[in-house]
């Protein structure tokens, strides 16, 4: 990925915005001058001082490693993205460093350029239509909340969870995403995921661990399923607590933001349309 360029994209974007483009991190509201006795001031450790995150959001935050924000993304710049993604599949239009995904089960089968062959772009930064996303000042508000003011796109990704074959391929294994990425600190790293339609268990919506964001890194590897299952689509080996899953049903637009040590997966698609999020991590 072309890091760089997205980064200074960002940072153009963010000038025009009137944003601070470069900069301190924010002082710890605890570093300093020691409270007096008695005086036991918030810690918080994931999320920044700002006005922007009631104490509610900031506190289920802390706790549970995640924050849905109800239609934070227009409908109108979600058909935008749609529109896009559907020029990107129909090869209208080829952004350079583009990663194109297929589903493990239709890999090795003749190409039509469709949505139905394509499983999720990555890398989309050299795509300026589908780059807004990174852009928006709405989301970029709250992706201040825990990243502070410096603030670059890490890693985008438009996912389009295909109807499930019957071979469980369309699941996603739960992990943290950290584990694809190597820098750090974990802390100062937000992912951002819009969904692009109503999503629940029907198709496929996001299944999160909460708490376990204050885990460590575990290790990953691919699950032993035995239908297969997709290029990189790692998961922890210890996948019991998925007992303790949470689903989150959302409605197009609303925004999960989550930190990259969260172990979090999403379900079979068992429907028949494709069931559409876009993605970023942000730093
Ligand atoms: C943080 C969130 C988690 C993340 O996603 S982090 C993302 C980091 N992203 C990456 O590392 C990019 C991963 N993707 C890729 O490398 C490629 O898309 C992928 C899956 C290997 C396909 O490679 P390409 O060479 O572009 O495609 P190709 O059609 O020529 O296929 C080459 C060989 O791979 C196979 N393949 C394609 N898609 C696959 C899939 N989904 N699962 C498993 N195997 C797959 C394909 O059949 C082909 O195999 P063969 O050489 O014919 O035996
Ligand atoms: N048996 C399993 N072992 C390990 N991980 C699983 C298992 N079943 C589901 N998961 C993972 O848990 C997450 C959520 O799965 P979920 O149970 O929502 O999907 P599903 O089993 O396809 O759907 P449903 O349970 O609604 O029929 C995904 O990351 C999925 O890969
Ligand atoms: O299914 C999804 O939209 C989430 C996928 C995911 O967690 C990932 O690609 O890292
Ligand atoms: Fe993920
Ligand atoms: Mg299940």
């Amino acid at each position: 990925m072309d890091q760089p360029r997205a980064a200074a994209r960002l940072r153009i974007l963010l000038g025009q915005l009137g944003r601070r483009s470069a900069g301190a991190v924010i002082a710890h509201p605890t570093s300093g001058a020691v409270p007096p006795a008695g005086f036991h001031p918030q810690q918080f450790q994931y999320t920044r001082d700002n006005s922007v995150l009631t104490l509610e959001q900031r506190q289920f935050y802390e706790d549970n490693g995640f924050l849905v924000i109800k239609k934070l993304v227009s409908d109108a710049d979600i058909e935008c993205f749609r529109n896009e993604f559907e020029r990107i599949c129909r090869k209208e239009v080829e952004p350079m460093r583009l990663v194109v995904m297929r589903d493990v089960t239709i890999a090795k089968s003749e190409y039509v350029p469709s949505q139905k062959m394509i499983t999720k772009v990555q890398d989309f930064q050299e795509d300026e239509e589908l780059f807004r996303y990174c852009t928006l000042p709405e989301v970029l508000k709250y992706v201040e909340c825990f990243t502070g003011p410096n603030i670059m796109a890490m890693h985008t990704m438009l996912i389009n969870k295909p109807p499930d074959s019957g071979k469980k391929t369309s699941c996603h294994p739960l992990h943290q995403d950290l584990h694809y990425f190597p820098f750090r600190p974990s802390n100062n790293i937000v992912c951002a995921w819009t969904a692009m339609e109503h999503i629940d268990r029907n198709n496929g919506c996001l299944a999160v661990l909460p708490g376990t964001h204050k885990s460590s890194l575990k290790p990953h590897h691919y699950p032993q399923w035995e239908e297969g299952v997709n290029g990189i689509f790692h998961g922890i080996e210890d996948d019991d607590e998925n007992n303790d899953q949470v689903h989150l049903v959302v409605e197009k637009g609303d925004t999960v933001f989550f930190h990259p040590l969260l172990i979090h997966g999403s379900g079979r698609n068992k429907t028949q349309g494709f069931r559409k999020g876009v993605w970023e991590l942000q730093a």
